[in-house]
């Protein structure tokens, strides 16, 4: 059962030309967390909107909980949707306390045991009587969190939920939050541009650029086989390269490196030329590894070296090639290193989106 269903989107805003969102299609299970991911402009902000009836498409249609609420003849309003919205600065009303913020327009008879029951949810029992400006970034957020759950909405949506909090508290929030929406039973979409956000938090990524989507799926066949360049570079970093498939058509790879394991054999034909995503960690030091190089610069990051090879390729040229080393390594540019290539995290990616 879907509680999220668009069929073939489209939106064009007056006045331009492009569409924002072109012939989007996407179905959410119940109780899933969908993310959805791309760079400033790709058109996500508009999906949500889309889906919360702040805007209108000029085509297709939109179903929440089975029940159709915008399409060619069809048009219910927001208030209507069973939606709750959280909003990137939170959109707290400064002047009611937490109690009245997460029962804001919520009348029914049980109000005070929701309120209650959601502020339990989300960690804040005992806040009620404070004010939105008494509270952290982290608290806010939960307090919107809550108001968005009160009316036991069909579908939250959350517009870059995480943009406000530094660093650490980000990392515990999306712990928290992604908790708190399983525990509310609740069918989720995110709109990020976070990478890192997208894959701690979702069931799905769906991953758009210029209004197309690029990629949906779990956050590991995002990030393990990206399914063309621009997902490989926009989740995590990745290393491209131009190989033919091995004559025999098995899961091996030739490219100016050398030959290269991969396990993801979709799409491959025997002899056929493609290009190829490695990502960083594919790459292990291995002194009897068939791939040598010599350390061009590295930067320590305390969880991770990351390194740039220089790599002697057939033809003679030096490729440079991104590589993950364990920060234990004592390393020092100039360093020739070899390296075996593991097949996980390469994947044959289509050059055109
Ligand atoms: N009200 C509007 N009128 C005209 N064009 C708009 C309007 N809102 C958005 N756009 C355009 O639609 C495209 C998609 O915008 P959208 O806000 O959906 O992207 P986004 O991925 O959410 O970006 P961001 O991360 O910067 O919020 C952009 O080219 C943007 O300029």
């Amino acid at each position: 059962m879907y509680d999220i269903e668009l069929k073939r989107i489209t939106k064009t805003y007056l006045g331009t030309d492009e569409p924002a969102v072109k012939n989007l299609s996407l179905n959410v299970e119940k109780g899933s967390i969908v993310t959805l991911l791309g760079p400033s402009g790709c058109g996500k902000s508009t999906t949500l909107r889309l889906l919360a009836g702040f805007e209108r498409a000029n085509a297709g249609s939109i179903a929440l909980a089975g029940k159709v609420v915008s399409d060619e003849n069809t048009w219910i309003p927001p208030e209507k949707r069973g939606i709750g919205m959280v909003f990137q600065d939170y959109a707290l009303f400064p002047h009611l306390n937490v109690f009245d913020n997460v029962g804001f327009g919520y009348k029914a008879k049980d109000r005070r045991a929701r309120v209650m029951e959601v502020l339990e949810l989300v960690n804040l029992k005992g806040y009620e009587k404070r004010y939105p400006y008494e509270l952290s970034g982290g608290q806010q957020q939960r307090v919107a969190l809550a108001r968005a759950l009160t009316r036991r909405p069909v579908v939250v949506l959350l517009d870059e939920p995480f943009s406000n909090l530094d660093a650490d508290l980000r990392v515990t929030m999306r712990v928290e939050v992604k908790r708190i929406i399983k525990e509310a039973g609740a069918t989720a979409i995110f709109v990020s541009h976070d990478q890192k956000d997208a894959l701690a938090i979702s069931d799905k990524i769906v991953v758009m650029k210029e209004g197309v989507v690029q990629q949906i799926g779990s956050p590991r066949e995002i990030y393990q086989y990206p399914q063309n360049r621009f997902v490989a570079g926009f989740v995590g970093q990745s290393n491209i390269l131009k190989g033919q498939i091995s004559q025999d058509g098995t899961s091996v790879i030739t490219t100016a490196l050398g030959t290269v394991p991969c396990n993801h054999t979709h799409c491959m034909c025997a002899g056929e030329e493609v290009c190829i995503s490695i990502r960083p960690d594919s790459l292990e030091m291995d002194t009897k590894g068939h791939i040598r190089g010599r350390v061009k610069e590295f930067t320590y990051t305390g969880e991770v070296i990351d390194a740039v090879i220089g790599i002697e390729a057939s033809s003679g040229e030096e490729q440079s090639l991104l590589v993950h080393i364990h920060p234990d390594e004592d390393i020092r540019v100039g360093d020739t290193i070899s390296f075996k290539i593991l097949p996980n995290f390469v994947a044959v990616v289509k050059s055109e989106e």
